[in-house]
């Protein structure tokens, strides 16, 4: 399906507190459809409203007794958030009143919106693409700066322009390519003279470099699982303690104290790092402690990085050297522990309560992580990266059937399909399927 504004027929009218639950100077109600300015009229009283005005108010219930001092604003069409008309009641921001304006609107005749209705709707009116629309939930969802940054860059369009900018340059690729189909004959090459080559590799260089951006985006908003693991009495907990700044796992003398992993979340150049303390790793009868040792060898599955920690007073042992190499090659490192009480050598060293201190982690974590590139990220999520790796893909494919001086049938069909698949990021061509994945995903309001 092609996401186009005749598809949709607003005929419902949506309301929503769009403000945070909980307790606030101000909330907002918010209606969207064909009643927005009537119920606006009538749970403010008023007899008009100006558009895009702030007018000052007592909403009352459909009863008429009054709930709040408030303002209202009406946004006619097409101007407006979802392109539909739209009123907004500002009140004061406490449960009791806002669920009495909106119980008033819904009196009036608008219907609850579901999660992400808003901005679904601004998306078919063509307000935004669907990376637009998915990086208002990213800009919502960030926690840092740099986060907010690459969401915003989405949210202006950014990341849909360098989309739809590919999508040309596939295209017009695509007609080249086409067109020499149906010269079957000729002795020119078709595929050599226009370049074919040249033009692909360009075209997948971009490609490569918005992967890169839109990854740091990713990574901005979920950051990174560091997991620390290690034979029990390493010191994993203590280091957990440390890094957080607060008593978060019980630390004892005893080997197997930790059995139920707990998480910390630490900021690192503006990435979110999840620190996560494991249950040390051994054979062992007990069945808690061992439960404990199988979801710590779960999360390394899933770790970014795993520090191995090892006891700088025990030495490397053969356990250590068992646990070790049953790690992720990749992504593990391997760092002395209670370095303040013995001198240890080959990996890093580090203490939780002297000379060291955790700064030779902090560069570990700096070195294997990819922290850089904040500054031009583009605010993403998986999803993008799942399609994006598909055009590659495809596009690797395409490349490797002309260098044989393969079929250009062939070409023709892998370019097509990464053509297509780019419509998936920016919602040129969707399912509703789709749409309910991603809007569901939106909090009620948005
Ligand atoms: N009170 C309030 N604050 C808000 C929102 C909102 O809906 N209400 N937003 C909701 O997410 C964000 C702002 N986003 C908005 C985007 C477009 C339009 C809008 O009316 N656009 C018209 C007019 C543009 C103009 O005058 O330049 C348009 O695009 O035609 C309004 C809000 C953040 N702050
Ligand atoms: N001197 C010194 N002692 C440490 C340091 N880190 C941990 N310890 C001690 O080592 C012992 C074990 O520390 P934990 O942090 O509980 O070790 P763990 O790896 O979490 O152990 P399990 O949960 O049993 O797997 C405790 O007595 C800590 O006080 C350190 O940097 N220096
Ligand atoms: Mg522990």
């Amino acid at each position: 399906m092609v996401g186009d504004a005749e598809n949709h027929v607003a005929g419902r009218t949506i309301a929503a507190i769009a403000s945070p639950p909980g307790r606030g100077g101000v909330g907002v109600v918010r209606v969207s459809g064909p009643l927005a300015q009537a119920i606006g009229l009538t749970v403010s009283g008023r007899g008009d409203l100006q558009p895009r005005y702030c007018h000052f108010a007592t909403f009352r219930d459909s009863r008429g007794e009054p709930l709040d001092q408030g303002l209202v604003v009406f946004f006619p069409g097409p101007r407006s958030f979802t392109g539909e008309d739209v009123v907004e009641l500002h009140g004061h921001g406490g449960p009791a009143v806002l669920n009495g304006i909106l119980q008033a609107a819904f009196d009036a005749g608008a219907e609850a919106a579901e999660a992400g209705e808003f901005t679904r709707r601004a998306f078919l009116n063509d307000r935004m693409d669907l990376s637009q629309a998915e990086a208002v939930a990213e800009l919502i969802e960030a926690d840092s700066l740099a986060g907010a940054r690459a969401a915003l860059r989405s949210l202006e369009g950014e990341f849909g322009r360098q989309v739809e900018q590919l999508a040309e340059e596939l295209a017009d690729l695509r007609v080249f390519v086409e067109g020499s189909l149906d010269f079957p004959d000729e002795d020119v090459d078709f595929l050599a003279t226009g370049d074919v080559d040249g033009r692909l590799s360009a075209v997948r260089e971009r490609l490569t470099r918005l992967r890169e951006r839109a990854s740091t985006g990713v990574r901005l908003s979920e950051g990174f699982l560091v997991v620390l693991a290690g034979r029990p009495n390493a010191g994993k907990s203590s280091l957990l303690n440390c890094l957080a700044g607060r008593e978060s796992a019980i630390v004892t003398e005893r080997a197997g104290t930790t059995r139920d992993i707990l998480r910390e979340k630490v900021a690192l150049d503006g990435f979110h790092v999840e620190l996560a303390d494991t249950a040390g790793l051994r054979e062992t009868d007990d069945p808690v402690e061992r439960e404990g040792v199988r979801r710590a060898r779960d999360l390394v599955e899933r770790a970014d990085l795993v520090f191995f920690l090892v006891d700088s007073q025990q030495g490397w042992t053969s356990e250590d050297a068992r646990e070790w190499g049953r790690l992720p090659e990749d992504r593990r490192v391997a760092l002395w522990t209670k370095a303040d009480l013995d001198a240890a050598e080959g990996a890093p060293a580090i203490s939780c309560t002297g000379e060291p201190g955790v700064g030779p982690l902090e560069e570990e974590l700096r070195r294997r992580l990819p922290l850089q590139g904040g500054g031009d990220a583009l605010g993403a999520r998986q999803r993008h990266l799942e399609v994006l790796d598909r055009v590659a893909t495809e596009l690797a494919s395409a490349a490797g059937t002309l260098q044989n001086y393969g079929s250009g049938d062939l070409v023709a069909q892998d370019l097509r399909r990464a053509h297509e698949a780019l419509g998936e990021i920016t919602g040129r061509v969707h399912s509703d399927d789709l749409l309910g994945r991603i809007f569901a995903t939106f909090c009620i309001g948005k």
